[in-house]
């Protein structure tokens, strides 16, 4: 069975990886202040839960559930940015 050339994994996830930190800050900022004026009051508590686990240094594990629309990517773009 061939074998994968490890060099050109390792180089293919570093441009990956290279590329995904190459956003831009100030347009993450305005992206998040524009979705985090719209959280709702529930996707505010989750937000605050989160970024406050980060925030400390704490470990934390969320599993975020609800019906189809109901703001759950909304919410991961709002945490990410
Ligand atoms: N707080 C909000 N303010 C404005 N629009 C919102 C808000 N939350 C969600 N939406 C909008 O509602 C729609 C559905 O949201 P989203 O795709 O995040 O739901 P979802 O729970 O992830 O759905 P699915 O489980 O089907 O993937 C999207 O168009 C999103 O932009």
């Amino acid at each position: 069975m061939p074998v994968p050339n490890v060099n050109s994994i390792s180089h293919f996830s570093n441009t990956m990886v290279v590329r995904e930190l190459q956003y831009d800050i100030s347009e993450m900022q305005k992206q998040h202040d524009t979705y985090f004026d719209q959280l709702t009051i529930e996707q505010m508590n989750i937000y605050h839960r989160v970024i406050n686990c980060v925030s400390n240094k704490e470990h934390g594990f969320f599993f975020v559930h609800g019906f189809s629309g109901t703001g759950k990517i909304f919410l991961y773009k709002n945490i990410v940015s």
